[in-house]
């Protein structure tokens, strides 16, 4: 049996004035037997006799070939087709794999994890089996940052991650980070990383310098850098993480004595400041997106990654700029453009930045450089709830776990860090150095991973639903419609205490309204396309599915019940309310 409740928007229903009910008033209606199609508001018994096991259908990992949904991880969902040709082909059943299986039989749905997982790419980290192992680990995006290597490299990383998705059943989504053109070091001539120490003078240079590098000599990229920095300045590697007074300037040369010792990583950040500020000059000037970055966006586009995250993003033209872009050149124009919030311009224009952008990331590595360090939690406390009310996916990034790129554990610091993102209920949390070229990747993921789930589990235990108040952020009624149904939908589900929220979506929009209201159930997302699938991938709670799905909901209900029930993911009883966007309503069910 099923209740629903519908809105009927002019477009599918011009007879129908409409009318929008307060969500309170939703349940009391009684359940009655027919459609009252002469109100704006229905409610519906539904029949399950046309549940058919056999009927054919289509439920997918979003690769459009085979395989598990998410990731093999015992707290990570996974449903595979054992046969799906593509994106608009059907087949007759669904594979799960085993890990997951288990995982949803003996816990159920509530334990699965709703925070989502970065690793950024690199040394560490490349090789298929590595790749597997972050992926069986709880990997939903795999970053790969412009900023190393070469387009080949992230060529072959890309392609990996793709044959992993095909072959093993993944649905691992890549996010590309451009280099962008702020002031950087060079690659120090291959070297992995040189110690500078206390007392040592350096060289910086415009100058490129001939193999092997000169002892303690730093190309620098930006041509104005000897003009700009005086006599005095402070020079700042990786904001801080080393040190250094600028004491005489030779032509391109400028010689500096390092106050604060540290090790020295190809292609750092420099920042350089006078009197306790940050000196921003001509490098202001620069554009965001490099000449460079434009070839590596070319390079992105071609090979259809599914997220281009931009560096030292000031201002939302860049972003509207970029979307355009993306979208006359991309096939579809499915590629999400997050903004990476790492400057002071950036925090100055947050909202319309956000507004403008698919998501954001607080990128603390960039950001602890421009602004004092001790502004940088109530700088991620903002940026974190003004994508929330937005409706943004957002994602906490940078030394999260820094001490394990060379320790097999983390400090009880990283870890009150890490439980600080989720509790904030960011949607995603990133790996930076720790999975690109640390040590123990696997085990840094498998920190973050038991921190998520725990402090998501002690969230949901102490009832802490947030009274966060969410803005209308739809551009037209019919979206006030949606964002005021996935809202009743949540509360609701918290409420009746419902075992999961399903959500038809094609576009993914409804998902991420629910994913939004962070309700306590997890969300069962079904789209009809492997790209949207992926991209729902980095938003918080969202299981994702592809599925292949008709504007009849009550056929969708009775075809996914079928299909998770056979794979045990679900069981007769289990509650489950589900919303969708061909039909403005809210049903309320138990699985036949
Ligand atoms: N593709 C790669 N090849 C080699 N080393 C890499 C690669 N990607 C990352 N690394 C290493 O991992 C470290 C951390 O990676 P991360 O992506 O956070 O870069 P970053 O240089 O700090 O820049 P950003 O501000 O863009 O994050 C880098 O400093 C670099 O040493
Ligand atoms: C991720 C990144 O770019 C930063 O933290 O600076
Ligand atoms: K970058
Ligand atoms: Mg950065």
């Amino acid at each position: 049996m099923s209740h629903s409740l519908q809105f009927f928007t002019p477009s599918r229903a011009p007879y129908l004035t409409l009318q929008k009910l307060p969500a309170t008033s939703y349940t009391r209606f009684p359940v009655i037997n027919f459609p009252i199609k002469k109100h704006s508001l229905t409610i519906t018994k539904s029949s399950s006799s046309d549940l058919d096991a056999a009927s054919p259908q289509v439920l997918d990992s979003g690769n459009g070939q085979t395989g598990a949904v998410g990731g093999l991880s015992a707290d990570n969902v996974v449903v595979v087709p054992s046969h799906v040709p593509s994106d608009s082909g059907t087949a007759a059943g669904i594979d799960v794999d085993s890990v997951t299986e288990v995982e949803l039989k003996e816990n159920g749905f509530r334990s699965t994890r709703r925070t989502k997982l970065i690793c950024t790419i690199g040394p560490a980290t490349c090789g298929f089996e590595q790749l597997e192992a972050l992926a069986v680990g709880g990997m939903n995006v795999a970053r790969i940052n412009m900023c190393h290597g070469t387009r080949e490299w992230h060529k072959m990383v890309i392609e990996r991650v793709r044959r992993l998705n095909v072959e093993k059943g993944f649905a691992v989504a890549i996010m590309m980070d451009t280099e962008g053109s702020e002031i950087h070091m060079g690659d120090l001539g291959g070297a992995a990383s040189a110690k500078a120490e206390d007392g040592e003078i350096w060289t910086f240079s415009v100058r490129a310098f001939g193999t092997p590098r000169p002892e303690r000599t730093i190309n620098v990229n930006y041509d104005g850098f000897a003009e700009d920095v005086k006599v005095g300045d402070e020079l700042l590697v990786d904001g801080g993480m080393v040190r250094f007074e600028v004491i005489e300037k030779i032509g391109p040369d400028v010689k500096c004595r390092c106050t604060d010792s540290g090790l020295l990583l190809p292609r750092a950040n420099l920042t350089f400041w006078r009197d306790g500020s940050l000196v921003r000059e001509r490098n202001a000037m620069l554009p965001t997106i490099s000449s460079k970055d434009w070839l590596d966006i070319d390079f992105g586009i071609a090979e259809g990654v599914d997220f281009i995250a931009i560096s030292f993003v000031k201002s939302a033209e860049v972003i509207n700029h970029l979307k355009s872009y993306i979208a006359a050149r991309s096939r579809g124009g499915d590629i999400a453009v997050i903004a990476k919030i790492e400057s002071i311009d950036s925090l100055k224009n947050l909202e319309e930045i956000i507004l403008a952008s698919d998501g954001a990331m607080v990128a603390r590595g960039d950001l602890g450089a421009q602004i004092p360090l001790e502004q940088v939690p109530s700088a991620q406390q903002r940026i974190v709830r003004v994508c929330r009310q937005l409706n943004k996916p957002v994602i906490v990034a940078s030394q999260l776990l820094e001490s394990m790129i060379e320790y097999p554990t983390p400090t009880r610091a990283e870890v009150a860090d890490v439980s600080e993102a989720v509790r904030q209920r960011a949607d995603a949390l990133m790996l930076s150095g720790e999975s690109a070229m640390g040590q123990y990747p696997d085990k840094a993921l498998a920190v973050l991973r038991s921190v998520s789930v725990r402090i998501e589990k002690w969230w949901r235990e102490a009832k802490r639903h947030e009274a966060m108040v969410l803005p209308d952020v739809g551009t037209s009624f019919a979206d006030s419609i949606s964002e005021e149904i996935c809202i009743s939908a949540a509360k609701m589900a918290n409420n009746l205490e419902v075992d999961a929220l399903f959500v038809y979506t094609k576009t993914g929009h409804m998902a991420s309204l629910l994913s939004r209201c962070r309700p306590d159930c997890p969300i069962f997302a079904f789209t009809t396309t492997t790209s949207v699938r992926r991209r729902l991938n980095l938003q918080w709670g969202l299981i994702p599915f592809r599925l292949g799905f008709s504007d009849d909901m009550e056929s969708n209900l009775n075809k996914t019940f079928s299909l998770l029930k056979a794979r045990g993911m679900i069981k007769s009883g289990d509650l489950v309310i589900a919303v969708s966007d061909m039909l403005q309503s809210i049903q309320v069910m138990n699985v036949p």
